[in-house]
């Protein structure tokens, strides 16, 4: 949580002995103590005491002193009005949230300090501007609540309207989380969440944001949907009986209000998530998979990075929900293979220059609706509305397939909108309402006349100059303008005798002298006061433009979303067309038929370091073959077959086409993975604890319509225990889960797996060897054959990782007095057979027992011991 900045002692409620302006400043501060209040003071934000403190060490900028207060030096800093942006994208990327107190009240008519307010708290998970946001992917609030073993969560995008809700157990949490990828989390302050949801939560890398406990109050968050949804309840949404999920809600969307200073009108329509409509895909399996990060954490390359040509920054938001969230109901998918197909015939080029000049719609009509758009933004909406015409013509016409025909509805250009923003908004607008020049010329007839008097400013001053010459005769005589000194005639140091009787000095300068008259006088409070009248009257004009506005936020929303999905089906088929993938085919009896399969960024990198051809593969599942075990030596392609297989099954439930020559699916409902071996320090599991931990819950989550891939499990402990969970994970998965499993190992014993299980068949990569002058060396074919491997190959590939030669003479030695006692040993173990029926009346044959029988805890070292631990944990909750 962010440290609390804090204010004198006892300042929130004994404010005496302090200035009437540090008053103002310490009652605001006490409504914010928990974040950096910036408080206007003319052309400045500052912020003092700690707060100061803080803005000195995170934004480098000055700590200064201000006067006394309360018989101290105030310590203080401050950042130009001007600059505000620059600051607050600082400070939101550290993860601070910053409150911005403006001046409200008149600075003339005000009798003390000039009354301000904090108008806006801008946090990590709310900001808005488009330049603190990241272009491609969606900033989302969450909100999490407890109520026994119930989890609600409640989500918002605000610069998007997203507004979803979702119940899950505490399994689910951790996949919900990483699915949602929240820039802030809310949570009871006094919230007691169990280490497995705490951990989940750290995974995140967010630090929670505290919230009162009454904050999280069911009914109040079942009247804010309601108020939120203009609905009586939420029968509709299916929603109403989701009191814990509504109890999320209503922290959710007070903390937005409170942060925006206004409620959010625009997230008008409720997403009520299931995870029974979703294919599972636990947050391991989106990092294995490396979908939208590589395993180091960077965006590229990965799934997305590869997927994504989008134009606008609206479709890769979308691209990557598809992505993330496919469906198990295979209707939404198909209508999108149907739109990419007839995209491909009838070419995506034209759609996509279309769209490159489309504006991000989404986040300005948002903006709209909380009143916090740029003039540039609607410039920018303005010429979006006028390019519909265009882009609509781009698209295939009526009839071609049902989702494009409803794109294309979708974008009917709303006129009333346009023909306002045209009247209203300047060609060119300024980039801020305050420099003026945003309001159209010819909207308003008092603004044109208060610009009149301005433009006339030039065409007098000119007039004036020539007079003024004429009358003094001072050739080089000039009237000019300085913001400090207003209007001035200035006279060269050597003229200046000779100036008339009426001139009054203003300033005196080293060559110059510079005067000012009774006419420029009253000319100057003439254009000033214009220039102010001009001003106030744009800002008031632009308020009312944003009410006329308002009502047209749900058009606008609708049309960003269709323009998002349009975007998204081109850079799809684009994909498709370039990379050369096929259209899925799904069915409905159980199997994973893919011809020529590719791994797409693997493939991509190859074609790009020109390290030579990718090798499609084959993978053939189906009810009567469940299972393959993958052998074949290290950097043979086990793992890259794996993913591949799982990317396709991913890529064709998003609606996307696939890299194969052809591609059959029948119905799939979650992707489970246990890969790779990273130690998760952040949690304090072993390497070996975090892969029993993952096959754990792949043993307990997958079913017969899951896809579990296991990356040589058992490698992180010691051969023989290794082996024997392997095994009996083989086993499980085999005969109990019954799941589409591609079992990678380098223990070749289990290449004995399928003869006694009928639904599993080895396969494996090939490698030849060739025996050249340096030694043996091992060429990878990546081809994935039948049969099991006949040996690993494992000092070959150590040689061409440049291991020195003695030690791959020592190893060489080894490997061979090891295979002589192995071949000696073999054939004496039943490594698969079914587990023994669990016999509580002989405890010396519960495995447990045994294990803990077996056990010599003097002899043990520390880590034994800790080894010890896990094995008997792992005993005690499999297949119990
Ligand atoms: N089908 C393929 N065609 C071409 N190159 C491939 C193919 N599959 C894998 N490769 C290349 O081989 C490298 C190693 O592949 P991969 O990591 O899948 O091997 P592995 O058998 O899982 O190895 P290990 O057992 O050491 O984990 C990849 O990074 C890629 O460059």
């Amino acid at each position: 949580m962010a440290a609390v900045p804090s204010a004198p002692a006892g300042a929130a409620t004994e404010f005496a002995g302090h200035t009437p302006v540090m008053q103002q400043y310490l009652r605001l501060k006490a409504e914010h103590p928990d974040t950096l209040l910036l408080f206007r003071m003319g052309d400045f934000y500052e912020v003092f005491f700690d707060d100061a403190r803080r803005a000195n060490r995170l934004l480098d900028i000055t700590l200064t002193a201000r006067g006394n207060s309360g018989g101290e030096p105030i310590p203080m800093a401050g950042v130009p009005v001007q600059a505000l942006e620059n600051y607050l994208g600082k400070l939101i990327r550290l993860g601070e949230s910053v409150a911005i107190a403006e001046q409200v009240g008149d600075v003339a008519t005000a009798k003390g300090p000039v009354e301000r307010k904090v108008v806006r708290v801008v946090t990590p998970g709310t900001v808005t501007d488009s330049e603190l946001l990241d272009e491609r992917r969606e900033t989302l609030l969450v909100a999490l609540h407890r109520q026994r073993s119930t989890l609600g969560l409640a989500w918002l995008g605000l610069a998007s309207g997203r507004l979803g809700i979702t119940e899950c157990g505490e399994r689910e949490l951790a996949g919900w989380l990483s699915r949602l990828n929240p820039a802030e989390l809310l949570v009871s302050a006094e919230s007691d969440l169990s280490p497995l949801a705490q951990s989940a939560i750290a995974a995140q890398g967010v630090a929670p944001t505290r919230r009162p406990a009454w904050s999280f109050d069911a009914a109040l968050g079942l009247r804010k949907l309601c108020a939120q949804l203009g609905v009586q309840n939420l029968q509709g949404f299916n929603a109403q009986e989701l009191a814990v999920a509504q109890g999320a809600a209503a922290a959710l969307l007070s903390y937005a209000e409170h942060t925006q200073g206004g409620g959010t009108p625009h997230a008008d329509r409720l997403e009520v998530a299931r995870a029974s409509e979703l294919i599972d895909l636990p947050p391991s399996t989106l990092r294995n998979l490396e979908l939208t990060q590589t395993l180091r954490g960077e965006s590229s390359p990965t799934l997305l990075s590869l997927l994504d040509s989008c134009q606008t920054g609206m479709g890769s938001r979308a691209l990557r929900h598809w992505l993330t969230h496919p469906l198990r109901d295979r209707a939404a998918a198909r209508a999108r293979h149907d739109a990419i197909e007839v995209l491909q015939d009838s070419g995506f080029d034209a759609i996509r220059n279309a769209l490159r000049g489309v504006s991000d719609i989404e986040r300005s009509s948002s903006r709209v609706a909380l009143r916090q758009v740029r003039p540039r933004e609607l410039a920018g909406l303005r010429s979006t509305l006028q390019a519909l015409p265009a882009l609509r013509s781009t698209l295939p016409g009526p009839g071609s397939a049902t989702l494009l025909d409803s794109l294309h509805d979708a974008l009917t250009p709303p006129i009333e909108i346009e023909a306002l923003l045209t009247r209203a908004v300047a060609d060119e607008p300024a980039v801020m309402l305050r420099d003026g020049g945003v309001i159209a010329t010819g909207f308003d007839a008092e603004l044109d006349e208060l610009r009149a008097i301005q433009n006339n400013c030039d065409a007098f001053l000119l007039d004036l100059e020539a007079r003024e010459r004429a009358r003094s005769g001072i050739a080089n005589l000039r009237v000019q303008y300085n913001k400090v000194h207003g209007f001035y005639i200035e006279v060269t140091a050597g003229q200046a005798a000779k100036v008339p009787a009426d001139y009054q000095r203003r300033q005196t300068l080293k060559n110059a002298e510079r005067f000012i008259t009774p006419e420029l006088k009253a000319f100057e409070d003439k254009a000033l006061s214009a220039q102010d009248r001009a001003l106030a009257r744009e800002k008031w004009l632009f308020e009312q433009l944003l009410d006329a506005l308002q009502p047209h936020v749900p058009t606008l929303s609708a049309l960003a979303r269709a323009l998002a999905q349009i975007d998204v089906l081109a850079a799809l088929a684009e994909r498709a067309a370039t990379l050369a993938w096929c259209r899925p085919e799904f069915v409905s009896q159980p199997c994973i038929e893919i011809e020529r399969g590719r791994h797409p960024v693997v493939e991509a990198r190859l074609a790009e370091t020109g390290a030579g051809p990718f090798m499609a593969n084959d993978c053939s599942l189906d009810a009567k073959t469940r299972m393959l075990v993958i052998t074949g030596p290290n950097m043979g392609g086990k793992s890259t077959f794996m993913r591949q297989v799982a990317l396709a099954v991913l890529l064709a439930s998003m609606g996307s086409f696939v890299p194969a020559a052809s591609c059959r699916l029948g119905p799939i409902d979650a992707i489970h993975t246990r890969i790779g071996a990273a130690d998760d320090l952040a949690n304090a599991q072993s390497t070996f604890m975090l892969e029993m931990t993952e096959a754990a819950a792949i043993l307990h989550g997958a079913g017969e319509h899951s896809l579990v891939l296991m990356d040589e499990i058992g490698r992180g402990t010691s051969t023989f225990d290794g082996l024997a969970l392997a095994g009996s994970i083989a086993t499980h998965l085999h005969d109990r889960s019954r799941a589409f499993t591609l079992f990678a190992t380098h223990y070749f014993e289990l290449t004995a797996f399928p003869e006694k299980h009928e639904r599993a068949i080895n396969v494996h990569v090939s490698a030849v060897e060739s025996h050249g002058s340096g030694g043996d060396d091992i060429v990878f074919l990546h081809e994935i054959q039948p049969g099991p491997a006949s040996r690993s190959y494992g000092v070959q590939v150590a040689r061409l990782a440049g291991m020195p030669a003695a030690v791959l003479r020592q190893a060489r030695a080894t490997l061979e007095a090891l295979e002589t006692q192995q071949r000696e040993r073999e054939a004496q173990i039943d490594l698969f057979a079914a587990p023994p029926e669990p016999a509580p009346s002989l405890p010396s044959e519960n495995p447990v027992t045994a294990a803990l029988a077996a056990i010599d805890p003097d002899a043990l070292s520390p880590r034994e011991a800790l080894e010890a631990l896990y094995r008997l944990k792992v005993l005690g909750s499999i297949d119990t």
